[in-house]
């Protein structure tokens, strides 16, 4: 072997070297994926030295062990993505293609010694896995993070599947192949370099990828309210800025519904406080499914929530809110302490053109007082609503 080669080989030895501790460090995240994409490293770590002892070692273990040895390192490694998607890892099915590369390297070698078709072999082996990786990602990646992670793993996976596939072709290409030859050339050299950054590169966007996951899941934790699960005040209020700006860019209305439980204190006093939360709880639940994608739920504070639905007319918006007090009537909570029926009051208002978010909110909570006042368990609309 070259020593181009050779130092290619090594240098990503090390460079696994040096994952084995920044990956240690991702798997108290509890993120999935983790630890397969640990296991592919080490694996790929014991196969590179095999690797490299070709001459000094049986050809059996240098090229057909060692070659699956990489197989396997490549299947875990994509086992390592599919988990981190939340896709099935398919064990059964990527442990069988890894292993037949065993019957086909050592066929190559013992039956008919053919260097090209055992680069063809471990080239479109790693080249699969390349594009497989790639298409899992793009049809999997979450819509609402960051896109950079993911297009970068999409992307240079799609470079190591060519450079794989192109070294694979120009062996094939070459006619009296013999191993000081073909490893000369630069072709290969710069083909096989470029194969041996593949792990340490991968495993650096699955690392990117888990990062942009914790930061996404640390900004919501602060965004939601740890009870129910709405948006907390923060998470509403710039959730709110957002819907008033669309609203502003497309001059579409904004509506905004204040509701409130009813009598909750006596909820609390009857069926307790673990009663109360789950009233709670379930009543989020329920305005979830009652209201339509785009529109935003927070938790104000104890028993009072907001809803902005934005591109609503008054109407429509007075009969969602309408459809929420009926469902909330019918809705009956199972606590420890017996079943619980509540009901809710709701004020409603439609922004008036250039109204704040706080001018809106301020009104709407004035037709709340109002329901609460008229007795309850109704909806009232602030008067100053456009038609
Ligand atoms: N279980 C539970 N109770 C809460 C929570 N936050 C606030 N509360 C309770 O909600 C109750 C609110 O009581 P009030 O403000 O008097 O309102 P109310 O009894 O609903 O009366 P009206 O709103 O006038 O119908 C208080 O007893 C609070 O302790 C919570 O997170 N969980």
């Amino acid at each position: 072997m070259t020593s181009a080669v050779s130092v290619a080989l090594a240098t990503t030895w090390l460079l696994g070297l040096l994952m084995l501790p920044l990956l240690g460090s991702l798997l108290r995240s509890g993120m999935p994926g983790v630890w397969e994409w640990l296991i592919a490293n080490v694996v790929l770590i014991v196969a590179l030295p095999l690797l490299l002892l070709r001459g000094h070692i049986s050809d059996f273990i240098s090229i057909v062990i060692a070659n699956a040895l990489v197989a396997l390192a490549g299947v875990t490694l994509y086992a390592g993505f599919a988990r981190f998607l939340h896709r099935p890892a398919r064990w059964p099915l990527l442990l069988f293609c890894a292993a037949m590369t065993v019957p086909a390297l050592a066929y190559w070698r013992y039956v008919v010694d053919s260097i090209p078709m055992r680069v063809v072999v471990s080239t479109g082996f790693t080249a699969a896995i390349c594009i497989a990786i790639a298409i899992l990602v793009a049809r999997n990646r979450n819509m609402g993070r960051a896109r950079y992670p993911y297009v970068a793993t999409i992307g240079v996976t799609v470079m190591f599947a060519t450079c794989q596939a192109a070294r694979g072709i120009y062996f094939t290409t070459l006619s009296h192949v013999s191993d000081a030859l073909t490893f000369d050339a630069t072709v290969n050299v710069v083909l096989l370099c470029v194969g041996a950054a593949i792990m340490p590169v991968l495993l650096m966007c699955g690392m990117m990828m888990v990062h942009d996951a914790l930061l996404f899941n640390a900004r919501d934790a602060v965004n939601r309210d740890f009870l129910t699960g709405a948006l907390s005040r923060e998470g509403f209020a710039s959730v709110a800025r957002a819907l008033l700006t669309a609203a502003d860019r497309s001059r579409s209305s904004l509506a905004c519904l204040i509701v409130d439980l009813d009598h909750f204190k006596s909820i609390n006093d009857t069926f307790g406080h673990g009663g109360g939360d789950k009233v709670l709880r379930e009543f989020v639940e329920l305005v979830r499914s009652t209201l339509r994608a785009g529109d935003a739920l927070g938790r104000m504070g104890g028993e009072e929530f907001v809803i902005l639905m934005p591109d609503i007319a008054l109407d429509h918006a007075r009969s969602l809110a309408e459809r929420l007090r009926n469902a909330a009537m019918r809705h009956a909570v199972v606590t420890d302490n017996g079943t619980c029926t509540y009901s809710l009051s709701g004020g409603l208002a439609i922004r008036l053109p250039g109204e704040t978010m706080s001018q809106l909110t301020m009104r709407a909570d004035r037709a709340l007082y109002q329901a609460k006042v008229a007795g309850r368990n109704m909806l009232c609309v602030d008067d100053a609503n456009p038609g």
